[in-house]
């Protein structure tokens, strides 16, 4: 007993020394351990000794990791804070989440985590952060960089890639320019109505309304904000519209379940008063391209589409001759297809790309001569060209089921 007594009281005029250093990298060290030592050394007996060691593993295993890991973060992590809405120069994809994860991301490994706080007055508000391992900004700055790029990426939607009926694209692209053109801008200035423009695209289900969206500010270089309606509340709906920018796209997705609470009455806590006050207010930036789109018109509140709100509605139909015609050429662009692909031999013998491409309008009009009109989505017509993506005879054979390979 007398010699642990000795070796404790060695080790703690070592310590001593060390105490301050040790103060540096966990604050509270020296109160601590001043309390824990006497404690170990003077302890009755071994019983009591082993009783004060186990009583502190316990308190470690419940407290350490916590302390542990703010120390880490505190003093081996760099850190990126955001709130959610204030950064408006750039594409948004709107969707709350709270929770914390880790990932490993180019042999580092970071911390990704959201939040929701009460800010002053109550009012709740959302922050989201990157933390890593290690000290340099510039792997974070990397991270976030490469984020934006694939986001951006994701997001992006080229126009010609979008079929619609030429006619309808042709008027609604040169809606929005006239729209956008400087002249419009003064001739709603100078008469004090608000600068915005609503459109609603409604109706059939897979038939290009948010890939449509996408393409427009995509082709007019425009901030594109979606916004999920069955995500929103009140309150980050009104937040991130203060935050929009001047000459952007706002996108909100399924409308009607603005209107009706039957698909997520769990999440649904905007209320269609609400949704109103923030479409009609005049303190929106100008230049707003607000597009809505349903699949049910029918469930709309009249008030939400009425003409100050919704300038021009459009249907998005099944397929009509014009579109199957199109989306067949755009599968078989003779930029993309194979010229040495085996199907394109026929009989044993190979064909020349310029056979190939002769072929080509003839190909179409069997295969829009096939097709029914009106009965099919876009989605599902192309589905059935990538399918046949390699072969324009075996998308033909297949529509109604010729197929004999
Ligand atoms: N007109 C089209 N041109 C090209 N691709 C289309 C078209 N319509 C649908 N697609 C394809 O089908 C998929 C669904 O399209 P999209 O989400 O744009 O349709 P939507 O009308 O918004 O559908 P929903 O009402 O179900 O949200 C996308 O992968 C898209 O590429």
């Amino acid at each position: 007993m007398a010699s642990f007594s000795n070796a404790t009281s060695q080790i703690q005029s070592i310590m001593s020394e060390q105490i301050s250093l040790l103060d540096l990298l966990f604050p509270g060290f020296t109160p601590l351990s001043s309390f824990v030592w006497p404690l170990l050394s003077g302890a009755p007996s071994l019983y009591g000794r082993l009783l004060c060691i186990c009583g502190m593993l316990v308190l470690i295993g419940k407290y350490g990791p916590e302390y542990f890991g703010t120390l880490l973060e505190a003093h081996f992590t760099s850190k990126m804070e955001a709130y959610i809405g204030n950064d408006t120069k750039k594409l948004l994809h709107y969707s709350p989440w709270n929770g914390r994860f880790y990932f490993w991301h180019k042999r580092y490994l970071f911390v990704f985590e959201r939040m929701q706080t009460r800010g002053e007055l109550g009012f709740s508000r959302e922050e989201a952060s990157i933390s890593y391992f290690g000290r340099n900004p510039d792997v974070l700055r990397q991270l976030l960089n490469e984020c934006r790029q694939h986001y951006l990426g994701l997001n992006k939607r080229d126009m010609s890639t979008v079929v619609l009926n030429k006619k309808l694209k042709e008027m609604l692209v040169n809606d929005i320019l006239e729209f956008l053109n400087l002249t419009t801008w003064k001739w709603y200035s100078t008469r004090s109505i608000p600068y915005q423009r609503g459109y609603l695209f409604y109706r059939l289900p897979r038939t290009g309304k948010s890939s449509f969206s996408l393409s427009v500010a995509e082709q007019l270089n425009l901030d594109l904000y979606i916004l999920n309606i069955p995500t929103l509340d009140n309150y980050s709906l009104k937040a991130l519209f203060a935050e929009l920018s001047r000459h952007c796209v706002v996108l909100l997705e399924d409308i009607d379940a603005s209107t009706s609470s039957a698909q997520m009455p769990a999440l649904k806590t905007l209320s269609l008063s609400t949704l109103l006050n923030v479409l009609d207010d005049i303190g929106s930036p100008e230049g707003r391209v607000l597009i809505m789109t349903t699949n049910h018109i029918e469930h709309l509140d009249p008030a939400l589409i009425r003409p100050s709100r919704v300038d021009t509605k459009v249907e998005f139909r099944l397929a009509d001759e014009d579109m199957i015609h199109q989306m067949f050429f755009f599968v078989y662009d003779p930029q993309s297809i194979n010229v040495t692909g085996d199907d394109e031999s026929e009989h044993g013998v190979s064909r020349t790309r310029a056979e190939k491409l002769c072929d080509l309008p003839q190909l179409a009009q069997e295969f829009v001569a096939k097709v029914p009109k009106l009965e099919f989505s876009s989605a599902e017509i192309m589905s059935l060209l990538l399918a046949n993506k390699q072969s324009p005879r075996h998308a033909i054979a297949s529509v109604d089921g010729e197929d004999q390979r």
